[in-house]
């Protein structure tokens, strides 16, 4: 048994549509949606806002890898083309923690880091997560509630839901 939390991000296209998409696409393995959020660009690029939402997940065949797999078919679902890091995109599909039989999974690989190594610092990713687990600790980091004090939350605003 494998749980994993996804943080999912839009500002190209129709973002509403291609999170809907990417929510509907995990299917069965969707456990809890967070509301979707307007949020500032994160990162050096300027670029327009972002819409975000986080998902909880679950499974009880897929590892950590899989997850990763998981997101970049998102991803190309979406259209994605991989071009300015923290450029703006139709769709980023980021794995941010994986529980796999309750343990905490802390990988550190290029290819998948976990937890996710710029979470910390990302109201845009723990907004959503405290909505939806507000007494989720990150791994290393300690809990979110904690972690959101210090960040700037003010420009963050919740914008609905996924339909
Ligand atoms: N926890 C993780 N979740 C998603 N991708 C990861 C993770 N750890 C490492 N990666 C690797 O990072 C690569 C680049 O990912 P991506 O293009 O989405 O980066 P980015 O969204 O521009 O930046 P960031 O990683 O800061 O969100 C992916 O191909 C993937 O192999
Ligand atoms: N607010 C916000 N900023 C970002 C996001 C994102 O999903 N939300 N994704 C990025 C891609 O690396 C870069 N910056």
């Amino acid at each position: 048994m494998s749980r994993a939390v996804l943080s999912m991000g839009s500002n190209q296209g129709d973002p509403r549509r291609l999170l809907s998409g990417a929510v509907h696409a995990l299917g069965r393995q969707v456990r809890t949606v967070s509301s979707l959020y307007r949020t500032p660009p994160w990162g050096p690029v300027p670029q327009d806002d972002y819409l975000n939402v986080v998902v909880l997940v679950e499974d009880d065949h897929l590892d950590a890898h899989g997850w990763l797999r998981r997101a970049h078919e998102l991803e190309q679902l979406a259209g994605r083309e991989r071009a300015v890091r923290w450029g703006p995109r139709t769709l980023d599909v980021d794995v941010v923690a994986v529980q796999d039989h309750g343990h905490e999974v802390v990988l550190d690989d290029p290819e998948l880091t976990l937890p996710h190594p710029r979470a910390a610092e990302r109201a845009f990713v723990l907004v959503p997560w405290a909505e939806i687990d507000p007494t989720a600790e990150l791994p290393g980091h300690g809990a979110i509630a904690d972690l959101l004090d210090g960040l700037d939350t003010s420009a963050i605003d919740r914008v609905g839901h996924v339909h």
